[in-house]
């Protein structure tokens, strides 16, 4: 099933640290972004790539495109201050039948999934890669433990997270009118009555967000180059 694929990639890794955008830190030589965008510019199925970013950092992404054979990056966005208007921004150029969202920091997707997500999207309206969660969680105020709460029906969600178009771009339009602010696209859907399901993902799809990211991110990638 073809899709467009909307990555956000105008953050600007303050949980990092590392003074710069995070998506261009190095894994084995290679930046974290260009990770990402290879899973997308080898899957037949993608259409096209819409790239949200800053655009002090334009020159920069094209470079990296350039030098890594990276095509089928069709709009270069304009980035907004949250993430959710960053997608949102991309979604205006996307097609109408199915749009994945993935952010640029999870360059460990597997391709496989994708075709998963996509079909469950065509099917309920929006679909999500998760992993059951492996902690106790407990809820607190103040570091005052209120409840342990109920595993089972945990998940922790990942991108990518694939839609159908109209629908997605009708749940942002939403949130932007009643300046609702989510952490996730599928979060939108979910308060407009959308439906959203779950695909079972895995563990290696980590977010870069902290300094400690890098070494698992070393570690994944090493495990992958082994296979
Ligand atoms: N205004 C923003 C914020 C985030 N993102 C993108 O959304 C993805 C997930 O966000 P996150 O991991 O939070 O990245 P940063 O915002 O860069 O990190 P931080 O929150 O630590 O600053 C990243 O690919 C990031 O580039 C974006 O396009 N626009
Ligand atoms: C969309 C996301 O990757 C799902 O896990 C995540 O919510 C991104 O935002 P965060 O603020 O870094 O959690």
């Amino acid at each position: 099933m073809f899709y467009d694929v909307v990555i956000p990639a105008a953050g600007q890794g303050k949980r990092m640290k590392a003074g710069k955008n995070k998506l261009f830190i190095e894994l084995s030589g290679i930046p974290i972004i260009v990770y990402t965008l290879r899973v997308f510019e080898d899957d037949p199925n993608c259409r096209k790539i819409i790239l949200s970013i800053n655009p002090a950092e334009k020159d920069h992404f094209n470079q990296l495109m350039a030098a890594y054979g990276i095509k089928k990056v069709k709009e270069l966005v304009k980035g907004g201050g949250e993430r959710q208007q960053s997608v949102y921004n991309g979604l205006q150029h996307a097609g109408e039948e199915i749009v994945l969202v993935h952010d640029g920091a999870r360059p460990f997707i597997n391709q496989g999934q994708i075709s998963d997500l996509c079909e469950a999207a065509s099917l309920h309206g929006g679909a999500v890669i998760a992993v059951p969660v492996k902690d106790t969680i407990k809820r607190a105020t103040d570091n005052k433990v209120l409840e342990t709460v109920e595993r089972s029906s945990l998940w922790a969600v990942q991108t990518p997270q694939a839609f159908r178009a109209s629908i997605l771009k009708r749940a942002h339009e939403q949130a932007e009118a009643e300046a609702f602010l989510g952490t996730d696209d599928a979060s939108l859907l979910e308060r407009i009555d959308e439906q959203v399901v779950i695909i079972e993902g895995n563990y290696d799809n980590i977010k870069i967000t902290t300094q400690e990211d890098l070494y698992f991110a070393d570690a994944i990638l090493h495990k992958q180059k082994r296979k």
